[in-house]
């Protein structure tokens, strides 16, 4: 990606937004209570925007609150002078405290202006003025910002909204875009950041007006639809939208990515974040092409929410919204086709034209009776409340439906109803919809949907066979429901698709597809992956990708890996990737970097649970190893066979790692550490098998070279088979009187000796621990090969999934809680 006109290139990076457009960014009042949120929401400025996006701001924290409450005290007559102080004082303290003595003064004199135009209207007509009144708050709001941004960031200017933003029925708040659009145009300054208030808009005559309560986040998606931005974020006091409201149903998750038709439902059906308005300008007018992201200005490291045009993972999210304080209205004339127009300038909740009936919110009751009372009819209100299951064409997946209808056995349900689109299956109920009730149905509903995405590096031997089992694993293992494969990584190539790769045709359209990555760039797709949780599978050999743990731990990846650097780094390295994974839950299985499938990582694990304490672990480690020595008998060369196993996929993809003992010495290193012992591999002795004549050539040379082995081999074998005696290249690791002695080497032993009589390619662990001294535990079985590893590595993802999709997500909300 190059970008232009950013706002700090330093911190540019971590920006996932993309620049080839205008940005609309939102801070909602809360986001904007205090000098310090101010502050924060500087930051957020600096990291995330560009020159030319735009800044749309609510009032400060309650303004509006008290400017409303003036509005109240003066129709009623009442006395104003307290909240007037105090409305001053809050905008002159945020005034005082944020901007440098010249601006803060040029700033104070405008707000002492506007109290006193403020008090004049209240004087005269507070119900004439309203609007003018309530426009303020975003007005200061929108001033002090853009002042501050003055002084601290870049260009800056403020636009009242007022200026440009022409709505043509105003109790629908209908936008005039073609005016509005040409106003703004000839508004907008280049190369400066825009800050403009939100809420507030004017009407064709010219009188100000607002755009309801929330009215700012529609500001943002409307000027959003007039800039055709890529991008609008609602910078909020929550981190997204959930699966329910957390504050009534902790185990809610965060839903990281929603179809735009669902996020309308919910803000149709009470999400407490999404407001019904809110969407529409972006899916009417730009073809659903911009996104809406609600991410915390409190919390900006935590992933947001994107709204947009997903593929099947994003529709499969769920989610449980429900609404209290609602009216069941029944009456004859909403049969009739004349009521038709009536019912569409409503948008009530649910409507049966058939029935005469209607859901609305109780607040609407009076305007729906004035309206009603036109047609001279009769009309009964019911109180009602509503409880929905909402997701992607939920109302024809027959299994959701029959869990919601599960919950709610023991409920009085008026009746179920499917919204219009199917995007909803909605059960009125005659109660009050409880926090219990919520809880239970969101159980019910929401229960096995963690999504978790999976990423494969490594696409080799192994790496292949591993593919290759997986559509069959995630069809057959209830653990693996909800696993996507979702990018393909070799060691210049990537394939990424955040809505899932076919599991089928991976391997083929990663041969078709790929494109050339950076680390880099993995990365940042990692920091930003709209899963629950992310596993990253590491089939590579690769010591540069062991490198990328760390950043993989950072980020809460976990990490399966068959690649050995990691597991045996040098203490240090080890033992900071073992805290860093444990600090952000990271779960980090390698149950293949020894033994191949055989579990004997797991078994030294059992044995430490059990109480047990390892005194000493010997035997076969390398496949390869075990393979040529069980077939050598000095008959065919040496080098010969060496070549056979590298065509097998047993040798390491240079074989020369498992000739020099390196593969062996790092495997026993794992094994003690598994069994709680703080070793480095230079405390392991290694005897090297290869000549030094081979040792620094490239793998081909070598490979041409390797007759060159065949002399030293056929000597030793000869010696031991004069002594009755066989050779085979041993781990050795004990616990002698406190001390530990550690070796890899090759050794004669005798014929019937129980590490010489192996089917070739087997490895043998020969554990002894206090439960097991005198008969020790024994692993044996083929330890290197493509089916048995890949196998392993699939035994560890389904271990880890079990584990992922029972995590409890922590739901945090700043500013609420
Ligand atoms: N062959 C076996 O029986 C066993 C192998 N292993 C381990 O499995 C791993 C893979 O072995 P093979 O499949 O035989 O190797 P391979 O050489 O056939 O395949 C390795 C793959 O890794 C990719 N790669 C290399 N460096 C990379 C990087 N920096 N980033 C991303 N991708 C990179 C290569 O492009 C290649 O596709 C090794 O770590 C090996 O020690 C573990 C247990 C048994
Ligand atoms: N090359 C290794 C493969 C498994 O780790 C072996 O031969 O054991």
């Amino acid at each position: 990606m190059t970008q232009t006109n950013t706002l700090d290139q330093v911190d540019f990076a971590q920006n996932n937004l993309e620049k080839h457009s205008v940005n609309v960014h939102k801070f909602g009042g809360s986001s904007l209570a205090t000098p310090e949120c101010i502050e924060r929401v500087i930051a957020i400025i600096r990291q995330h925007c560009q020159l030319d996006d735009i800044i749309v701001v609510s009032a400060n924290g309650k303004t509006t609150d008290l400017l409303l409450s003036l509005h109240q005290l003066a129709l009623s007559g009442e006395p104003l002078d307290s909240s007037l102080t105090l409305l001053q004082e809050q905008q002159s303290a945020l005034i005082f405290a944020l901007l440098n003595d010249g601006n803060a003064g040029r700033l104070a004199r405008e707000l002492a202006q506007d109290v006193k135009q403020l008090v004049a209207w209240l004087a005269q007509d507070p119900l004439a003025f309203e609007s003018d009144i309530l426009a303020l708050g975003e007005v200061w709001s929108a001033r002090l910002l853009s002042a501050l941004l003055n002084e601290r960031i870049c260009g800056s200017y403020y636009l009242d909204a007022r200026d440009f933003l022409v709505i043509n029925n105003a109790r629908e708040c209908r936008v005039d875009n073609a005016l509005s659009k040409a106003h703004l145009a000839s508004r907008r300054q280049g190369q400066k950041l825009a800050v403009i208030t939100g809420f507030i808009c004017k009407d064709e005559t010219g009188h100000s007006c607002t755009l309801g309560r929330n009215g700012s986040d529609y500001s943002a998606t409307i000027f959003a639809s007039l800039l055709s931005a890529k991008n609008v974020t609602l910078w909020t006091d929550v981190d997204g939208i959930y699966s329910a409201d957390p504050r009534v149903v902790p185990s809610a998750r965060k839903l990281h990515r929603l179809p735009n038709a669902v996020a309308q439902e919910l803000g149709r059906l009470g999400n407490p974040v999404l407001h019904k308005k809110t969407l529409q300008p972006l899916t009417d007018n730009i073809g659903g092409s911009s996104h809406l992201h609600v991410a915390s200005s409190f919390d900006v490291k935590a992933a947001a929410t994107e709204i947009g045009e997903f593929g099947q993972i994003a529709r499969q999210e769920l989610s449980v919204t429900h609404l209290n304080d609602l009216l069941l209205v029944s009456c004859e004339a909403l049969k009739a086709s004349a009521s038709a127009e009536l019912i569409a300038r409503l948008s009530p909740v649910y409507s049966d034209k058939k029935q005469g009936q209607l859901v609305i919110l109780a607040s609407e009751q009076q305007a729906l009776t004035s309206a009603l009372a036109v047609l001279g009819t009769e009309v009964t209100f019911t109180p009602v409340s509503l409880i929905a299951a909402v997701g992607y064409q939920v109302a024809l997946r027959l299994d959701i439906y029959g869990r919601f209808k599960r919950a709610l056995k023991n409920d009085r349900v008026l009746r179920f109803v499917n919204s219009e689109h199917e995007h909803s299956i909605i059960a009125l109920l005659p109660q009050e919809t409880t926090a219990e009730l919520l809880n239970k149905v969101h159980h019910e509903i929401v229960k096995d949907a963690r999504h978790l995405g999976l990423v494969v590096a490594g696409l080799g031997n192994i790496g292949q066979r591993f593919l290759e089992l997986l559509p069959g694993q995630l069809s057959r293992v209830p653990a693996l429901e909800n696993v996507h494969l979702v990018g393909l990584v070799s060691s210049s190539k990537a394939l990424i698709h955040t809505d899932g790769l076919d599991v089928g045709s991976a391997l083929t359209d990663f041969n078709e597809q790929a494109t050339d990555y950076t680390n880099q760039e993995l990365l940042g797709w990692l920091k930003h992956h709209p899963y629950d949780e992310m596993i990253l599978v590491d089939i590579t050999p690769s010591e540069a990708f062991s490198f990328l743990y760390d950043k993989f731990f950072d980020l809460g990846i976990h990490v399966i890996g068959a690649n050995k650097w990691a597991a045996s780094a040098d203490t240090q390295t080890y033992r900071t990737l073992k805290a860093k994974a444990a600090k952000s839950g990271s779960l980090w299985l390698g149950n293949t970097t020894v033994g191949a499938g055989l579990p004997v990582n797991y078994a030294l694990d059992d044995l430490l649970n059990s109480g047990d304490d390892i005194m000493e672990i010997s035997g076969v480690f390398s496949g390869t190893l075990s393979w040529l020595f069980e077939h050598y008998n000095a008959e065919k060369p040496f080098s010969g066979l060496l070549k056979e196993a590298l065509a097998q996929g047993i040798t390491e993809p240079d074989p020369r790692e498992d000739l020099s003992g390196r593969d062996v010495q790092r495997k026993l290193l794992i094994l003690a550490r598994a069994a709680g012992f703080e070793l480095a591999l230079e405390d392991i002795n290694c005897q090297n098998l290869v000549p030094k004549s081979l040792q620094k050539l490239s793998t081909e040379a070598f490979l041409q070279q390797a007759d060159e082995l065949d002399g030293y081999f056929e000597q030793q074998y000869q010696q031991a088979k004069e002594k009755n005696a066989c050779i085979r290249y041993i781990a050795r690791f004990s616990l002698e009187q406190g001390k530990v002695k550690a070796g890899v080497s090759l050794e004669v032993l005798a014929d019937d000796d129980a590490f010489a009589s192996l089917t070739p390619c087997d490895n043998i662990f020969q554990i002894k621990s206090l439960w097991y001294q005198d008969n020790p535990l024994i692993i044996r079985g083929p330890g290197a090969g493509r089916d048995v590893t890949a196998g392993g590595l699939h035994s560890d993802l389904v271990k880890a999934c079990q584990q992922l999709v029972n995590k409890q997500h922590q739901v945090t909300l700043k500013g609420i809680n």
